[in-house]
């Protein structure tokens, strides 16, 4: 395909143009073949792969829309047979009345041959429309569902992302490839039907019938491939364009985009960037123009042979004049449902494409999913153990976790502290159990993680992060949602507000924990950061407190948005989370939240560097005691209300 040139707007935005370089869509390291023949030669199976899918969903339905094409195209046969009995019996010998006498047998067959045709089509249509939309969901839920449960690795790998992103158009697909299958299989047996008529009438017709629909053929294919390839090279471009038109309008960025004058300056990248698109927009409109010129006259031409042909035919006296009126109809009746075929072959060509991301995503994602089942988790384990484990992320040369070992015994407070990127996040997944090392093992007790009943494990973590979810839902199912199969109504949910602090929240809330916290819904409530945290604290302790077995609380970053009391009720909370059968993780860059902690571990890009309590670790005088002096340090600053007089401002003034 030719490369437009990269506008203006997307090298100063992104460094470069944004287009799939097509990678994603290599399957088993074959490239992607997008001639007709691979086209030819695929549909088949997706063609079986949606019907399998239909098949699943309602069984009578597909029969009947199957029963109902056979026999409309039996009912075209016939309707052919009895217009050449008319033919016959107008164009033969005897007297006007006579004749009209002989064809109206042939009418009448021909008028019922209608009716039933018509009432198969409606038949047929309404099963199918009952189809589509289950289809289309199963093919959601598919979809949905292995998106849920691949690695978190997976969903971190940029290919794959592409795979998830492209895999999307695949259900919508599905379901427009029921009306294209039922169009399709219409076409084909009302085809055979005439081209069965017409060997009957003369041998010579159905090769130029075909020759009329080869042309159109070819040119259909060809467009929709010029556009499927577009649309995938240009699906980035295209999320780019609607991630700027979204940052002009979110709240979010409402602020910047105001007082830095950011939306003057993005909206004309904007523009830069939807010409760029039109631009392949016209290249695609005129390859399509000129195909279907060539297709067009090569179909006539093909037209204009048969009708000589059969002139030849005529005047030779190879046809008699009512076979040749017959073969008239038939051909064009024929060469409109060659054409309709075509149509509906290359709508379902078009749309196998789409199912083929589809199916490719469901095969990688099976691949790439967390396994199912595994050794059974042991109520007490008595401690998570790492071991020499290492990380790296793709694409990136430096590992995130470099040879960590560290024990979290039940019944402890373990804190993490480290510069940012020395790889705290990175472990809190590894002992979430989101990320298995690449080296080294963690073991829950005696038992490796990777060989564990994964889901099992998910089970017995608890984790609050500081982009923890903020659910577009109540607030009491903001909480609930920490484990949303354990029942509870309001009053089962207060010691969880309680022991937040997140009452005076709901008590500010229009309707309390019934209160909706999304603002993009009418009647909605918002909450400040500070308050998203404490009932994200709320739920994190409804999590905990329904596992009674040897568990691990994760808590990255837990106060960022808290005022100072908070902060310290937070961090007090947190501790009076740790139970005898729990071990408690915490990250945080706030050095007085981990003094308390049993040890305290140093991560210095991707290695553990110290370890032990805080007056051990004060005492050594290391990275951490630096730390701490430096934080403790901008605190007895505050403390005499200091204010930093620059002697010289920061930035030079303009001369
Ligand atoms: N999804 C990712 N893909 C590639 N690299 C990543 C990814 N996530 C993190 N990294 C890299 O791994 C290193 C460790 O990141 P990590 O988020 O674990 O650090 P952190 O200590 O939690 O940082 P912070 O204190 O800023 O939150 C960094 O160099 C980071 O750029």
């Amino acid at each position: 395909m030719v490369e437009p040139t990269i506008s203006a707007a997307e090298q100063e935005l992104f460094g470069g143009p944004l287009r799939y370089d097509m990678g994603f869509a290599e399957h088993e390291g074959a490239p992607l073949d997008l001639t007709m023949l691979s086209a030819i030669r695929t549909m088949p199976r997706l063609v079986a792969s949606t019907l399998r899918r239909a098949w699943a969903a309602d069984r009578p339905a597909l029969l009947v829309v199957g029963i109902s094409e056979v026999g409309q195209g039996i009912a075209a046969a016939v309707g052919l047979l009895a217009v050449n009995s008319v033919m016959h019996a107008l164009l033969g010998s005897g007297a006007p009345v006579d004749r009209l006498h002989a064809a109206l047998p042939g009418l009448i067959v021909g008028a019922v041959v209608a009716v039933v045709n018509a009432g198969f089509a409606g038949l047929s249509t309404s099963r199918a429309g009952r189809l589509e939309p289950l289809v289309e969901r199963i093919a959601t839920t598919e979809y949905l569902a292995a998106a849920t449960v691949v690695e978190l690795e997976a969903i971190e790998d940029p290919e794959f992302r592409r795979l998830i992103d492209v895999a999307q158009f695949g259900a919508a697909s599905a379901r427009r490839m029921i009306s294209a299958c039922v169009a399709a299989l219409n076409g084909t047996i009302s085809l055979i039907a005439t081209a069965g008529i017409l060997t009957v009438l003369h041998p010579a017709l159905l090769p130029m019938l075909l020759l009329i629909a080869a042309p159109r053929g070819w040119g259909a294919m060809r467009v929709a491939q010029q556009r499927y390839v577009s649309v995938m090279t240009w699906v980035e471009h295209v999320r780019a364009g609607r991630l700027i038109s979204n940052l002009l309008t979110e709240r979010t960025a409402a602020q910047e985009v105001r007082i830095h004058g950011v939306g003057a300056f993005l909206l004309e990248k904007y523009r830069g960037m939807a010409e760029s698109a039109e631009a392949e927009q016209k290249r695609l409109a005129n390859g399509k123009a000129l195909t279907e010129l060539v297709a067009a006259a090569l179909s006539g031409l093909a037209m204009a042979s048969t009708y000589g042909v059969m002139l030849w035919l005529i005047m030779a006296g190879h046809m008699s004049l009512a076979v040749a009126g017959t073969a008239v109809i038939a051909v064009r009746s024929g060469s409109a449902s060659l054409g309709a075929l075509v149509m509906n072959v290359n709508q379902l060509h078009e749309e196998s494409l789409y199912v083929r991301d589809h199916d490719r995503f469901l095969t990688q994602a099976a691949g790439r999913a967390i396994p199912d089942g595994g050794q059974q988790l042991p109520e007490r384990v008595g401690q998570v153990l790492l071991e020499g484990v290492t990380y790296a992320y793709p694409e990136r040369d430096a590992p995130a976790l470099d040879g960590v070992s560290l024990v979290l015994p039940m019944g402890s407070v373990t804190a993490v502290v480290g510069e940012n990127g020395s790889g705290k996040s990175t472990l809190m997944k590894v002992l979430a159990g989101l990320l298995l090392p690449q080296s080294g093992t963690v073991h829950w007790g005696d038992a490796e993680l990777s060989g564990l009943d994964r889901s099992q494990v998910f089970d017995r973590v608890s984790l609050l992060t500081q982009d923890f979810q903020r659910w577009p839902v109540t607030a009491a199912l903001n909480i609930r949602i920490g484990r949303p199969g354990r029942p509870g109504g309001h009053e089962d949910l207060q010691p969880s507000v309680d022991f937040a602090g997140a009452a005076p929240v709901i008590a500010k809330l229009p309707h309390g924990l019934l209160s909706l916290l999304a603002r993009v819904f009418r009647g909605a409530s918002e909450l400040s950061g500070g308050e998203w945290q404490k009932i994200g604290l709320a739920r994190t302790h409804w999590r905990t407190e329904s596992c009674p077995a040897d568990s691990v609380l994760i808590v990255d970053e837990p106060t960022s948005a808290l005022d100072p009391e908070a902060e310290i009720a937070a961090f007090d909370a947190i501790r009076r989370l740790a139970g005898p059968h729990r071990a408690v993780v915490l990250v945080t860059h706030r050095m007085s939240g981990v003094r308390h902690a049993d040890t305290i571990h140093v991560l210095d890009r991707g290695r553990l560097t110290e370890h032990g309590s805080h007056d051990e670790l004060m005492a050594a005088r290391g990275r951490y005691a630096a730390m701490f002096a430096t934080q403790a340090a901008q605190y007895a600053a505050r403390g005499r209300a200091s204010v930093p007089h620059p002697s010289a401002p920061p930035v030079p003034e303009p001369s």
